[in-house]
């Protein structure tokens, strides 16, 4: 294992951190209100902050580090990414859009970029990469356990040279964004073939009619505003080119998993910087207040927070630097195993530190007057979002148990 970091990883993550210091934290104030102001008029349009922010990281060269396999649009290697995008997880709302690194767009490109046709690189990949639009990624269903992708009922029928659509949606995220022009749709083409064959993938542009953008859903209350929500969807006869198809009819769930792996890791990635920003208001908190005599800081309980949390999160780091270490060695595939661990390991780690910051910080930890409260909801959702801990935790051990039958 070699996980030292490169010159320009060392270059990037110095101006990753001065992008940091000089315009996205300044930047938070802004951005809250402006969110705010969103609730208050039940607006969906993302932060106007979030543009200016885009437009300062791309004359700085910070952009589209998380296209592995792409040097000519700013891709890196997965183990070049991981120290940047855990530096953008402490901003989480703001950093990882301004550097267009943020899910579910870049999911979405990895997949235009490997599977697309050149008419759809040039019509949806191209602005996606510029930063002018968004997407979503529709797979989950309201109507079935769509942790097994394989239950997936959406219909998608040919009828000459197009495609028709037919089903419903949910926790579609992105999707409530007005700028979210496209979705990347898993439905079933051949409800008859083989149980991984039946899938497939089709872009439908926003504007298509039939298609209808019926509610954002809440997590714990929260809307997830400053990035388009997740949104519930009706397809209702939605009638597309047959060019639109991603691939050949079939290969959807291969498209789904290719799409998963980097996806992953990137969520673990950016948590470690959302648990490193948890950590230090933490240790800011207790420095500040006193109570029954001495610093909370100086309460032995706290200490031991404070230690435990920063032993969970070098291992939570350095098991996050190995599996993006095999990704760029062995590939995805080989990596398999790493993925899964740490997609299983990243949740529960941050959570836990994130609910003793909260405890240190009083019940000001879980208002609206620290971000805290709202990390904790984001990070709470990783553990069904790519699918449920469980899920892969069954397909882990059953790896684990095939070395020892
Ligand atoms: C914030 C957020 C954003 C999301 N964004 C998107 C998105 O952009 N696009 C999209 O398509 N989906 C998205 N999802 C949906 C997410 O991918 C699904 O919630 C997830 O795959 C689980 O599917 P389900 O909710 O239907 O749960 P179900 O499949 O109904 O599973 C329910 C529970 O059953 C248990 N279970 C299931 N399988 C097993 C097993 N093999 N072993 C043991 N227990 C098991 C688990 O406890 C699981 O939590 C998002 C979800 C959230 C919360």
């Amino acid at each position: 294992m070699e996980f030292a970091f490169d010159a320009t990883t060392r270059d990037l993550m110095e101006r990753m951190n001065a992008f940091m210091d000089e315009v996205v934290y300044p930047a938070e104030p802004t951005a809250h209100e402006q969110i705010q102001r969103n609730y208050a008029e039940d607006s969906w349009e993302i932060p106007p902050v979030i543009e200016d922010l885009k437009a300062e990281a791309k004359k700085r060269g910070l952009w589209n580090f998380f296209l592995a396999g792409h040097p000519d649009q700013g891709g890196l290697t997965n183990l070049q990414y991981a120290p940047l995008a855990e530096i953008s997880g402490r901003s989480i709302q703001l950093a990882p859009p301004a550097i267009n690194c943020a899910a579910p767009d870049t999911g979405n490109m990895e997949v235009l970029s490997m599977f697309g046709t050149d008419e759809q690189k040039k019509q949806w990949l191209e602005p996606l990469l510029a930063g002018e639009i968004r997407s979503a990624f529709a797979m989950t269903e309201p109507d079935v356990a769509s942790s097994d992708a394989t239950n997936i009922e959406l219909s998608i029928v040919r009828d000459g040279d197009e495609y028709v659509i037919n089903g419903r949606k949910w926790w579609i995220t992105g999707a409530m964004n007005p700028n979210c022009k496209v979705f990347i749709v898993m439905g079933k083409t051949d409800p008859t073939a083989e149980r991984h064959r039946q899938q497939s993938m089709i872009l439908v542009p926003r504007d298509t009619p039939g298609l209808e953008v019926v509610r954002g859903m809440h997590v714990m209350g929260f809307h997830d505003r400053d990035h388009g929500g997740h949104a519930e969807l009706r397809f209702t006869d939605v009638r597309v080119p047959a060019s639109n198809l991603i691939g050949n009819e079939g290969e959807g769930f291969a498209v789904a998993q290719a799409r998963l792996g980097p996806g992953r890791i990137h969520h673990c990635m950016r948590s470690i910087g959302v648990a490193e920003r948890a950590v230090q208001m933490m240790c800011e908190r207790a420095s500040e207040r006193v109570a029954f005599g001495k610093p909370i800081a100086d309460q032995g309980v706290v200490r031991d927070w404070i230690a435990e949390s920063r032993v969970k999160l070098e291992q939570l780091r350095l098991l996050t630097l190995k599996t993006a270490w095999l990704m760029d060695t062995v590939g995805n595939k080989g990596a398999h195993t790493e993925i899964q661990a740490i997609k299983i390991a990243t949740p529960q780690t941050v959570e836990w530190i994130l609910d003793k910051a909260i405890q240190v910080h009083g019940a000001g930890g879980l208002s609206q007057d620290f971000p805290l409260a709202e990390m904790f909801a984001g990070i709470r959702t990783l553990r069904f979002a790519d699918g449920p801990d469980e899920v892969h935790k069954n397909s882990l051990a059953r790896a684990e148990l095939k070395k020892y039958r």
